[in-house]
Protein backbone atom coordinates (compact mmCIF):
# COMPACT_ATOMS: atom_id res chain seq x y z
CA UNK A 1 0.00 0.00 0.00
CA UNK A 2 1.39 3.12 -1.25
CA UNK A 3 0.61 6.63 1.53
CA UNK A 4 0.34 8.06 -2.23
CA UNK A 5 -2.49 6.34 -2.56
CA UNK A 6 -4.47 7.67 0.91
CA UNK A 7 -2.74 10.82 1.23
CA UNK A 8 -2.98 14.06 -0.23
CA UNK A 9 0.06 15.99 0.90
CA UNK A 10 -0.31 19.88 0.73
CA UNK A 11 2.48 22.28 1.20
CA UNK A 12 1.31 23.91 4.22
CA UNK A 13 1.29 20.56 6.14
CA UNK A 14 3.06 19.81 9.60
CA UNK A 15 4.19 16.89 10.59
CA UNK A 16 5.08 15.62 13.78
CA UNK A 17 6.77 12.68 13.17
CA UNK A 18 8.41 9.98 15.80
CA UNK A 19 9.45 6.53 16.35
CA UNK A 20 7.16 5.28 18.91
CA UNK A 21 7.95 5.52 23.04
CA UNK A 22 10.15 8.93 21.70
CA UNK A 23 8.39 11.59 22.93
CA UNK A 24 5.70 11.92 20.20
CA UNK A 25 2.65 13.04 23.13
CA UNK A 26 5.25 15.81 24.47
CA UNK A 27 5.97 17.31 20.75
CA UNK A 28 2.50 16.73 19.68
CA UNK A 29 1.23 19.31 22.32
CA UNK A 30 4.29 21.73 22.32
CA UNK A 31 3.83 22.10 18.46
CA UNK A 32 -0.28 22.38 18.90
CA UNK A 33 0.59 24.97 21.68
CA UNK A 34 3.27 27.02 19.40
CA UNK A 35 0.91 27.38 16.42
CA UNK A 36 -2.00 28.06 17.93
CA UNK A 37 -0.90 30.31 20.74
CA UNK A 38 -3.09 33.18 19.94
CA UNK A 39 -5.85 31.18 19.20
CA UNK A 40 -6.44 29.68 23.14
CA UNK A 41 -6.02 31.07 26.83
CA UNK A 42 -3.31 29.46 28.59
CA UNK A 43 -5.96 29.25 31.46
CA UNK A 44 -8.50 27.48 30.04
CA UNK A 45 -6.78 25.69 26.97
CA UNK A 46 -7.38 22.39 25.01
CA UNK A 47 -4.58 20.83 26.53
CA UNK A 48 -6.45 20.81 29.77
CA UNK A 49 -9.43 19.09 28.14
CA UNK A 50 -8.17 16.82 25.61
CA UNK A 51 -5.20 14.05 25.14
CA UNK A 52 -2.44 15.94 22.63
CA UNK A 53 -2.87 12.38 20.80
CA UNK A 54 -6.50 13.91 20.42
CA UNK A 55 -5.55 17.65 18.67
CA UNK A 56 -3.35 16.14 16.05
CA UNK A 57 -4.53 14.22 13.34
CA UNK A 58 -2.46 10.94 13.03
CA UNK A 59 -1.61 10.18 9.62
CA UNK A 60 -2.05 6.29 9.90
CA UNK A 61 -5.42 6.60 11.22
CA UNK A 62 -6.41 8.34 8.22
CA UNK A 63 -4.29 5.94 5.83
CA UNK A 64 -6.38 2.95 7.56
CA UNK A 65 -9.43 4.78 6.62
CA UNK A 66 -10.62 4.43 10.91
CA UNK A 67 -13.91 4.95 10.45
CA UNK A 68 -13.54 6.53 14.23
CA UNK A 69 -11.38 9.74 12.80
CA UNK A 70 -12.07 12.69 11.67
CA UNK A 71 -11.33 12.85 7.63
CA UNK A 72 -8.03 15.11 7.08
CA UNK A 73 -8.88 15.63 3.90
CA UNK A 74 -11.80 18.40 5.03
CA UNK A 75 -9.03 20.01 7.72
CA UNK A 76 -8.54 23.98 6.74
CA UNK A 77 -4.72 25.12 6.28
CA UNK A 78 -2.54 24.62 7.86
CA UNK A 79 -3.07 20.43 8.85
CA UNK A 80 -1.09 19.29 11.82
CA UNK A 81 -0.67 15.39 11.34
CA UNK A 82 1.29 13.13 13.85
CA UNK A 83 2.95 9.67 12.17
CA UNK A 84 5.32 7.24 13.22
CA UNK A 85 5.75 6.53 9.51
CA UNK A 86 9.82 6.13 8.43
CA UNK A 87 10.98 9.39 5.78
CA UNK A 88 11.63 7.10 3.20
CA UNK A 89 7.28 6.05 2.91
CA UNK A 90 6.59 9.36 2.41
CA UNK A 91 5.33 10.37 -1.54
CA UNK A 92 9.02 11.66 -3.28
CA UNK A 93 6.90 15.31 -4.10
CA UNK A 94 6.77 16.03 0.16
CA UNK A 95 10.28 14.64 0.89
CA UNK A 96 12.75 15.49 -2.42
CA UNK A 97 11.21 18.21 -3.38
CA UNK A 98 13.16 22.02 -1.92
CA UNK A 99 9.66 23.67 -3.95
CA UNK A 100 6.95 22.04 -1.22
CA UNK A 101 6.86 23.70 1.80
CA UNK A 102 5.56 20.89 4.10
CA UNK A 103 7.67 20.58 7.56
CA UNK A 104 8.61 17.95 9.14
CA UNK A 105 9.32 18.26 13.32
CA UNK A 106 10.97 14.96 14.40
CA UNK A 107 11.64 14.28 17.99
CA UNK A 108 14.18 11.17 18.74
CA UNK A 109 15.62 9.46 22.11
CA UNK A 110 17.95 7.54 23.59
CA UNK A 111 17.25 3.99 22.39
CA UNK A 112 18.19 2.57 25.90
CA UNK A 113 15.34 4.37 27.06
CA UNK A 114 13.16 3.78 24.55
CA UNK A 115 13.15 0.07 24.79
CA UNK A 116 12.12 0.54 28.32
CA UNK A 117 9.28 2.55 27.61
CA UNK A 118 8.01 0.28 24.96
CA UNK A 119 8.53 -2.32 27.20
CA UNK A 120 6.08 -0.91 30.05
CA UNK A 121 3.40 0.13 27.63
CA UNK A 122 3.37 -3.21 25.94
CA UNK A 123 2.90 -4.87 29.56
CA UNK A 124 -0.06 -2.24 30.04
CA UNK A 125 -1.36 -3.14 26.72
CA UNK A 126 -1.00 -7.04 27.05
CA UNK A 127 -4.30 -9.21 28.20
CA UNK A 128 -4.68 -9.82 31.55
CA UNK A 129 -4.87 -13.87 30.84
CA UNK A 130 -1.20 -13.38 29.42
CA UNK A 131 2.01 -13.52 31.49
CA UNK A 132 4.04 -10.02 31.55
CA UNK A 133 6.35 -9.84 28.63
CA UNK A 134 9.93 -9.98 29.94
CA UNK A 135 12.03 -7.34 29.34
CA UNK A 136 14.84 -9.99 28.00
CA UNK A 137 12.12 -10.68 25.00
CA UNK A 138 11.17 -6.75 23.94
CA UNK A 139 15.39 -6.43 24.58
CA UNK A 140 15.75 -8.97 21.52
CA UNK A 141 13.05 -7.95 19.07
CA UNK A 142 13.91 -4.47 19.99
CA UNK A 143 17.79 -4.47 19.22
CA UNK A 144 17.32 -6.62 16.09
CA UNK A 145 15.01 -4.30 14.93
CA UNK A 146 11.94 -5.56 15.14
CA UNK A 147 9.73 -2.91 15.75
CA UNK A 148 6.07 -1.80 14.31
CA UNK A 149 7.89 1.22 12.16
CA UNK A 150 11.39 -0.61 11.24
CA UNK A 151 14.71 -0.62 13.43
CA UNK A 152 15.31 2.60 15.96
CA UNK A 153 18.12 3.25 14.10
CA UNK A 154 17.07 3.83 10.74
CA UNK A 155 14.07 5.34 11.58
CA UNK A 156 16.39 7.91 13.33
CA UNK A 157 18.49 8.40 10.47
CA UNK A 158 15.92 8.46 7.79
CA UNK A 159 15.11 11.69 9.21
CA UNK A 160 18.76 12.97 10.01
CA UNK A 161 19.78 12.33 6.77
CA UNK A 162 16.98 14.11 5.49
CA UNK A 163 16.92 17.05 7.96
CA UNK A 164 21.21 18.00 6.88
CA UNK A 165 20.12 17.78 3.15
CA UNK A 166 16.66 19.41 3.08
CA UNK A 167 17.32 21.70 6.55
CA UNK A 168 14.06 23.68 6.17
CA UNK A 169 12.20 20.47 5.79
CA UNK A 170 13.27 18.61 8.49
CA UNK A 171 14.29 19.15 11.88
CA UNK A 172 15.41 17.21 14.36
CA UNK A 173 15.27 17.33 18.00
CA UNK A 174 16.33 15.11 20.93
CA UNK A 175 14.13 13.96 23.75
CA UNK A 176 17.05 14.62 26.06
CA UNK A 177 17.42 18.21 24.26
CA UNK A 178 14.21 19.20 25.50
CA UNK A 179 14.23 18.37 28.57
CA UNK A 180 17.57 20.50 29.12
CA UNK A 181 16.67 23.11 27.82
CA UNK A 182 12.91 23.27 26.65
CA UNK A 183 12.46 27.72 26.21
CA UNK A 184 15.03 27.24 23.85
CA UNK A 185 13.87 24.26 21.79
CA UNK A 186 10.16 25.98 21.76
CA UNK A 187 12.21 28.80 20.55
CA UNK A 188 13.64 26.61 17.97
CA UNK A 189 10.26 25.14 16.80
CA UNK A 190 8.56 28.36 16.14
CA UNK A 191 11.24 29.87 13.96
CA UNK A 192 11.17 26.56 12.21
CA UNK A 193 7.39 27.13 11.00
CA UNK A 194 7.87 30.29 10.42
CA UNK A 195 6.30 31.68 13.39
CA UNK A 196 8.60 33.05 15.72
CA UNK A 197 8.05 34.69 19.03
CA UNK A 198 7.79 38.60 19.18
CA UNK A 199 9.43 41.07 21.53
CA UNK A 200 6.15 41.45 23.11
CA UNK A 201 5.25 37.61 22.98
CA UNK A 202 8.80 37.06 24.88
CA UNK A 203 7.77 39.73 27.03
CA UNK A 204 4.90 38.50 28.21
CA UNK A 205 6.69 34.86 28.77
CA UNK A 206 4.30 32.99 26.20
CA UNK A 207 7.59 30.67 25.77
CA UNK A 208 7.27 29.75 29.49
CA UNK A 209 3.79 29.52 29.75
CA UNK A 210 3.96 26.98 26.61
CA UNK A 211 7.28 24.81 28.59
CA UNK A 212 4.98 24.67 31.51
CA UNK A 213 1.31 23.26 30.18
CA UNK A 214 3.39 21.01 28.09
CA UNK A 215 5.33 19.18 30.61
CA UNK A 216 5.20 16.43 31.89
CA UNK A 217 4.19 17.16 35.11
CA UNK A 218 0.79 19.69 33.88
CA UNK A 219 0.31 16.90 31.74
CA UNK A 220 0.37 14.03 33.39
CA UNK A 221 -1.56 15.58 36.13
CA UNK A 222 -4.89 16.93 33.66
CA UNK A 223 -7.85 14.56 34.94
CA UNK A 224 -8.32 13.98 31.54
CA UNK A 225 -4.66 12.16 31.32
CA UNK A 226 -5.56 10.33 34.49
CA UNK A 227 -8.51 8.59 33.47
CA UNK A 228 -8.55 4.76 32.44
CA UNK A 229 -10.77 4.60 29.88
CA UNK A 230 -9.39 1.30 28.38
CA UNK A 231 -11.62 -1.27 26.69
CA UNK A 232 -11.79 -4.62 24.40
CA UNK A 233 -12.12 -2.48 21.76
CA UNK A 234 -9.61 0.46 22.91
CA UNK A 235 -6.59 -0.86 24.75
CA UNK A 236 -4.97 2.53 25.32
CA UNK A 237 -5.62 4.52 27.92
CA UNK A 238 -4.88 8.30 28.12
CA UNK A 239 -2.69 7.34 31.09
CA UNK A 240 -0.73 4.59 29.39
CA UNK A 241 1.12 7.72 27.56
CA UNK A 242 2.65 9.25 30.95
CA UNK A 243 4.77 7.27 32.98
CA UNK A 244 7.63 8.34 34.08
CA UNK A 245 9.07 10.98 31.33
CA UNK A 246 12.83 11.02 32.39
CA UNK A 247 16.31 10.91 30.73
CA UNK A 248 17.76 7.79 31.80
CA UNK A 249 15.39 5.49 33.39
CA UNK A 250 16.72 2.63 31.43
CA UNK A 251 19.61 2.45 34.56
CA UNK A 252 16.70 0.80 36.80
CA UNK A 253 15.88 -1.97 34.16
CA UNK A 254 18.74 -2.59 31.65
CA UNK A 255 21.24 -5.25 32.61
CA UNK A 256 24.71 -3.79 31.69
CA UNK A 257 24.67 -6.24 28.90
CA UNK A 258 21.87 -5.11 27.48
CA UNK A 259 22.95 -1.60 28.31
CA UNK A 260 26.72 -2.73 26.47
CA UNK A 261 24.41 -4.11 23.44
CA UNK A 262 22.58 -1.14 22.38
CA UNK A 263 25.23 1.25 22.74
CA UNK A 264 27.38 -1.00 20.23
CA UNK A 265 24.69 -1.23 17.54
CA UNK A 266 23.72 2.68 18.61
CA UNK A 267 27.68 3.51 17.87
CA UNK A 268 27.75 1.55 14.51
CA UNK A 269 24.65 2.35 13.07
CA UNK A 270 25.92 6.52 13.95
CA UNK A 271 28.95 5.80 13.05
CA UNK A 272 30.07 8.73 10.04
CA UNK A 273 26.67 10.02 10.16
CA UNK A 274 27.20 12.99 12.54
CA UNK A 275 24.72 11.77 14.80
CA UNK A 276 24.68 10.57 18.43
CA UNK A 277 22.84 10.82 21.45
CA UNK A 278 25.65 12.70 23.65
N1 LIG B 1 5.13 16.09 28.45
C1 LIG B 1 6.04 15.14 28.47
N2 LIG B 1 7.33 15.42 28.75
C2 LIG B 1 8.26 14.46 28.79
N3 LIG B 1 8.00 13.15 28.57
C3 LIG B 1 6.73 12.82 28.28
C4 LIG B 1 5.70 13.78 28.22
N4 LIG B 1 4.55 13.14 27.92
C5 LIG B 1 4.82 11.84 27.82
N5 LIG B 1 6.14 11.64 28.04
C6 LIG B 1 6.88 10.37 28.03
O1 LIG B 1 7.08 9.97 26.67
C7 LIG B 1 7.03 8.54 26.59
C8 LIG B 1 5.89 8.12 25.69
O2 LIG B 1 6.34 8.34 24.39
P1 LIG B 1 5.38 8.73 23.21
O3 LIG B 1 4.53 9.86 23.60
O4 LIG B 1 6.26 8.89 22.02
O5 LIG B 1 4.49 7.42 23.05
S1 LIG B 1 3.70 6.98 21.74
O6 LIG B 1 4.67 6.65 20.70
O7 LIG B 1 2.81 8.07 21.35
O8 LIG B 1 2.93 5.78 22.16
C9 LIG B 1 6.85 8.04 28.01
O9 LIG B 1 8.18 7.90 28.50
P2 LIG B 1 8.55 6.94 29.72
O10 LIG B 1 8.04 7.62 30.93
O11 LIG B 1 10.05 6.86 29.70
O12 LIG B 1 7.90 5.62 29.47
C10 LIG B 1 6.12 9.21 28.64
O13 LIG B 1 6.18 9.21 30.04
Amino acid sequence: MLIDDHFNPRPTDIIVATSPKCGTTWLRALVFSIINRNSFDFNDHPLSKANPRDLVHFLEAHIRGDRSTVSIDGLLSPRLLSTHLPYSLFPKCMTDDASSACRFVYICRDPKDVLVSKWHFANKLRPKELPPLPLEEAFELFSNGVSHYGPFWDHVLGYWKASLEWPKKVLCLKYEDVKKEPSGCVRKVAEYLGVPFSPEEEKKGIVEEIVKLCSFESLSNQDVNKSDTRSRQNPMSNSDFFRKGEVGDWVNHLSPQMSEILDKITEQKFQGTGFSFH
